[in-house]
């Protein structure tokens, strides 16, 4: 088969700029996280997608943003005595949270039409590519729509009510960004792990003659990789009650570990309380449900429960893939990324529980955060070690057996 009829395969160009991109969405997430944590995200009452580059430049202007502010449920409640030099670091620190949201957005959309262009994208890519563009823009107005419920004075009519977003639209908005995150991470490793396979066989690490099918083809190494997928979806969704907790401020509360208020969990009364209670004027429901996600104690109370439940399978699997029978299946890859994963779920233990403990500090917290991240990162990285090559990398691969002599230098030559 000749070059030109063998399917697009993506260069290793497209998996670094994925991987660029995925680095700016962390960025993006961490900067997010200082921004709630320092309280600074409801200093810009509105949203100028293109204008809004520019922060205010003049002393008029100045003015003109703080008097927005005035009218804010944040200033009369909590803020009435700031100072225009305090108002302005706020300002600037989500301006820079806005302007680095606007970075990413170029930094993937600008090389997506390029390499479309230069038809550089494998087929598998292209959806999935789309998608995380439109989820991109949708972050835009996602996180407005989470702002505005900040600043709408009628969310915050009722006595000691506490100016801050609705708790359910900061989930999505965080959740939306690990989504965008894990998608891009997990191509770009994919391109890259196929350009090798393309290139030389190379996979996993595997250095002991056996094929990728052999290693996939295995039961036990099956059963780990469902064990894998059902890790990864409870670090998602640990991570998405994390942020319940945070818009909640329920790290506020019970701050000791592993009780709380003396006991391993809070009487049922206190879990349920909101059975009678009317909805909260945020985006509030009725109903027992309600307390998964409007009642600190119970959010925070599943915060725990869902993070224990990480922590065990997360040691469980490294158990698993040191035993001799695992050992001798998993690739070198898969082993090495399994004690990552493992590693990282001990420090974002640890760091849990120390916000916790000290009462959410900054650091500590937006270091919590950024740990969610990389706990995600490393049980996709097991996934990705445990994927099969894709159609384009196989294709390919084949090709270059049949012709022995198909690279130039080392690297495949693409649609030529
Ligand atoms: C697998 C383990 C864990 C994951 C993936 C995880 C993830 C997260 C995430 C993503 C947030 C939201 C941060 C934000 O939006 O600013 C959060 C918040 C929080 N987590 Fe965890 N967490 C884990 C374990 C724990 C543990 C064991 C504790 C302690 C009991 C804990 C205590 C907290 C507290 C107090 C907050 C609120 C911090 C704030 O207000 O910013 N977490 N967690």
């Amino acid at each position: 088969m000749s070059a030109a009829q063998l399917p697009v395969i993506s260069p290793p160009a497209v998996g670094n700029w994925l991987l660029l991109s995925s680095v700016l969405v962390i960025a993006v997430v961490v900067v997010g996280g200082v921004t709630r944590l320092t309280e600074s995200g409801l200093s810009i009452t509105e949203w100028r997608p293109i204008t809004g580059v520019l922060p205010p430049l003049s002393r008029a202007e100045w003015d003109s943003e703080f008097d927005k502010y005035k009218a804010t449920p944040e200033f009369r409640l909590l803020n009435s005595r700031i100072s225009l030099e305090d108002f302005q670091s706020i300002y600037y620190m989500e301006w820079g949270h806005r302007i680095l949201g606007r970075t990413v957005g170029l930094a993937f959309v600008l090389p997506l039409g390029y390499f479309a262009f230069r038809r550089r994208l494998a087929r598998s890519l292209r959806g999935p590519l789309l998608g995380m563009a439109g989820l991109l823009a949708a972050q835009g107005a996602l996180g407005w729509y989470m702002v505005r419920s900040g600043l709408e004075p009628e969310n915050f009519t009722t006595e000691g009510a506490v100016p801050r977003v609705s708790q359910y639209r900061l989930a999505a908005h965080l959740g939306a960004a690990l989504v965008l995150y894990a998608g891009m991470f997990a191509a770009a490793l994919a391109v890259r792990a196929d350009w090798r396979f393309a290139r030389d066989g190379a996979w996993s690490r595997l250095a002991d003659g056996r094929t990728w099918e052999e290693v996939l083809r295995n039961p036990l190494v099956r059963r780990f990789r469902v064990h894998v997928a059902v890790v990864s979806g409870l670090v998602l969704l640990t991570a998405l009650s994390g942020a319940f907790v945070a818009g909640l401020d329920a790290g506020l509360m019970y701050n000791e570990f592993p009780l709380m208020g003396g006991r391993l969990a809070p009487p049922l009364n206190e879990l349920l309380s909101f059975r009678y209670a009317s909805a909260s004027p945020i985006d509030g429901g009725s109903g027992l449900w309600r307390n998964l996600f409007e009642n600190p104690t119970t959010v925070q109370f599943d915060h725990r429960v869902l993070a224990t439940a990480t922590y065990l399978a997360t040691a469980l699997l490294f158990a698993s893939s040191r035993g001799a029978a695992m050992r001798a299946v998993l690739p070198p890859l898969a082993l090495r990324a399994t004690a990552a994963a493992f590693a990282m779920a001990n420090v974002q233990v640890i760091l849990g529980i120390s916000t916790l403990l000290y009462l959410v500090p900054v650091p500590l917290a937006a270091a919590h955060q950024a740990g969610s991240v990389a706990l995600l990162t490393a049980a996709l990285h097991i996934l990705l070690a445990l994927r099969r090559p894709g159609v384009a990398a196989l294709a390919w691969r084949k090709a270059n057996l049949a012709r022995k002599t198909t690279t130039t230098g080392d690297k495949p030559k693409i649609n030529v």
